[in-house]
């Protein structure tokens, strides 16, 4: 077992990506403290997710908590921490997940949702990153810190001017935090996921045109399941990955190397 009896913290954990990440990690033998935020949108119809997940968790014999909290609150990374410590006693690695993709064209981009989705996806990465790296570097067992960046901290979107910056800020926050941490023994690296069909982008590719090109250009042949991520996070926050640090691992069938 990869996690075996390792504390683990994943942030957007109760759909997608993050509820894969908790999934396997607890699979791999970690005990899981599951952050989620929003979910009564009606756009998601998901009001039962967080319970299905923390059942999933318990039915492969690990423990689980749910602590509700929006990341882009300067303390909810705090929180998470304490939660983690009063359930579980320790933290021993991040998989700083959480983060929304709201698809709007630029020119008119409504300074709120810029900022909002700056605040979610970077500040949130910074504070959750910054309150766990605290905490491990307290214990003084060293710790791994695993952030969900993207395949667009390398290519642009038209519609996402205000979120392809913020993955390629998470992407250089971790190589960042590498060297700032790497005397703690806290590792710290990046999974950039190319197109991952979740919740976030249903709509998006909704569009069948726009969903069949991308299947085009992956010469994979498929878009990427949660399942698909949720194992390279698992192995980054792993020891197998002992001598890894800011290094980000592209997950996206090979998309973003297929010019021609
Ligand atoms: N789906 C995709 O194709 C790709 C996704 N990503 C990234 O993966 C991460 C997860 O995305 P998905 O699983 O696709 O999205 P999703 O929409 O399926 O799940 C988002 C999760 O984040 C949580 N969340 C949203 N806002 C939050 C907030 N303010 N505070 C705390 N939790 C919050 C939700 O509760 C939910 O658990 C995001 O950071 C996203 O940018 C990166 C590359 C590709
Ligand atoms: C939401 C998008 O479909 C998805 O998000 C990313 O980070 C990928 O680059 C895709 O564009």
């Amino acid at each position: 077992m990869l996690l075996k009896d390792k504390v683990v913290i994943v942030t957007g954990a109760s759909r997608g990506i993050g509820r894969a990440i908790a999934v396997t990690a607890a699979r791999e033998g970690a005990d899981v403290v599951l952050n989620y935020w929003g979910d009564n949108d009606a756009t998601y119809n998901r009001r039962p997710a967080i319970r299905e997940v923390l059942d999933n968790i318990a039915s492969l014999g690990r423990r689980a908590i749910a602590v509700e909290g929006n990341v882009a609150e300067r303390d909810t990374g705090a929180a998470l921490v304490k939660a983690a410590v009063d359930a579980f006693g320790r933290v021993d690695v991040l998989a700083s997940n959480a983060g929304i993709c709201p698809f709007h064209a630029f020119l008119d981009m409504p300074p709120e949702v810029f900022e909002t989705t700056m605040a979610v996806n970077l500040h949130g990465a910074f504070y959750v990153t910054q309150a766990a790296a605290n905490q491990m570097k307290a214990q003084g067992t060293g710790g791994a810190i695993v952030a969900t960046s993207s395949i667009s901290a390398l290519v642009g979107g038209g519609m996402q001017t205000h979120y392809t910056p913020t993955k390629a800020g998470v992407h250089s926050l971790m190589q960042s935090c590498a060297i700032a941490l790497g005397p703690y023994g806290i590792r710290c690296n990046s999974v950039m996921p190319g197109t991952i069909a979740t919740d976030l982008n249903a709509e998006d590719l909704s569009d069948t045109a726009k969903k069949a090109y991308f299947e085009k250009r992956i010469p994979l042949g498929r878009l990427g399941e949660p399942e698909d991520v949720a194992e390279c996070v698992v192995f980054l926050a792993s020891d197998r990955a002992r001598y890894v640090t800011g290094a980000a691992l592209l997950v996206d069938g090979g998309m973003f190397v297929n010019l021609q």
